[in-house]
């Protein structure tokens, strides 16, 4: 294990880059997934399968958690690694984007944002160095800024104070941060869909000489063009040895867009909260067996998986547990979509470095495409 943060660039073709990333609790394989672990729990799955099916990194959330059960408490119990029984690296959102997307009565300055609990009502305020403190007490490994995500669409001038607000708190949470040689305090780019503030964005951040960086306020339900032309414009203002994290995103469908663009972290709840919904992603596209037509077929979700949700049980089984609203339908689907993501990423990995991803991006997209599911 490393004493200290560091990120490593294996190779690179075209845009694609395959990293590692090194720190104390174990190395992070770029392109990574990071499956979402909002109140310190991957919804349906045991830690050891999130571990088993290939993740190096969870996601989890300083809004949620700080609300339920607070964060001291947490630091108490021995930190968030301890409490939720994953000792491999944990990311942390900052908590800026679920109260404006969660909590009530919120009211933002310069100072902070100032919020009603979604769960109790109780007050509770944010300001940048809260927010990295509560992360500290959490013990997380990579630390986001806080940042105003804009939704879109949004007037320039919207756009522009919330890019600019955001970089000043960026300042604040660097210096809240201070030196932690094992962790690291990524900042977010901001900008909406306007090329302008997004360089704006990019540049400032690069000034601050951060550990990584994030490229927020995207798969806000802008055309997923315009994301991607967002990439096209963010990623070469920022520093090609740092690690490039979008957040929110997204399908395999992005997840293959935006590697190939340069970005190397990706979180979204869509593997996990699809699951739940009865929803199973598989390497010949997306299948609803909530669907009656499932109701008979005795064949797996898919026959080559190593995972046995995938391999082991009939879809007229899975059919039946998400009819019939079993939790074992969510655990079964959570665990196949998991295992489908990380899959995908170890395929994309391998394709970075034979130099081959433009040609293996094209081949797993057909695959979705056929349809003969
Ligand atoms: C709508 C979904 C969640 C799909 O994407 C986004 O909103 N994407 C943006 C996003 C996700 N998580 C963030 N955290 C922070 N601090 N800032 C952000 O901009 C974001």
């Amino acid at each position: 294990m490393a004493e200290t943060f560091s990120f490593k660039l294996i190779a690179i073709d075209g845009k694609a880059r395959r990293g590692v990333i090194s720190m104390p609790r174990g190395e992070i394989r770029t392109p990574a997934f990071m499956p979402v672990g909002t109140g310190g729990t991957v919804k349906a799955m045991y830690m050891d399968q999130v571990r088993g099916v290939g993740a190096d990194i969870i996601l989890g959330n300083t809004y949620h958690l700080m609300l339920r059960p607070g964060a001291e408490r947490v630091a108490k119990l021995g930190g968030l690694h301890e409490f939720a029984r994953w000792p491999h690296p944990i990311l942390t959102d900052s908590g800026g984007f679920q109260v404006m997307s969660l909590s009530k009565l919120r009211k933002l300055s310069e100072k902070g944002v100032t919020f009603r609990s979604h769960i109790d009502g109780a007050p509770y305020e944010m300001s940048p160095e809260r927010s990295i403190e509560i992360q500290g007490l959490l013990d997380s490994d990579i630390q986001m800024q806080l940042d105003e995500c804009t939704a879109l669409p949004a007037k320039p001038t919207e756009i522009e104070r919330a890019m600019e607000l955001s970089l000043r708190w960026a300042e604040r949470c660097k210096t809240a941060f201070g030196d932690q040689p094992g962790k690291a305090m990524f900042g977010i780019v901001q900008g909406g869909d306007s090329a302008v503030m997004r360089v704006r964005s990019a540049q400032a951040l690069k000034a601050m000489d951060l550990k990584g960086y994030a490229v927020g306020g995207l798969a806000v339900g802008e055309p997923q063009a315009v994301m991607l032309e967002m990439l096209e414009i963010t990623c070469p203002e920022l520093p090609a040895n740092r690690p490039r994290y979008l957040m929110g995103v997204g399908t395999p469908d992005d997840i293959l867009k935006s590697v190939a663009r340069g970005i190397d972290m990706f979180d979204c709840v869509m593997p996990t909260r699809a699951g739940r919904h009865g929803l199973a992603y598989t390497r010949r596209g997306k299948i609803n067996l909530r669907n009656a037509r499932h109701a008979d077929d005795p064949r797996p979700l898919d026959e080559e998986s190593d995972c046995p949700a995938a391999r082991d049980y009939s879809r007229a089984y899975l059919h039946h547990l998400v009819r019939s609203q079993e939790s074992l339908g969510a655990m079964l689907l959570t665990w196949n979509n998991l295992s489908y993501y990380q899959k995908l990423m170890q395929d994309i990995r391998a394709a970075i470095e034979a130099k081959a991803f433009e040609t293996r991006a094209a081949e797993i997209s057909e695959g979705w495409a056929r349809g003969d599911i």
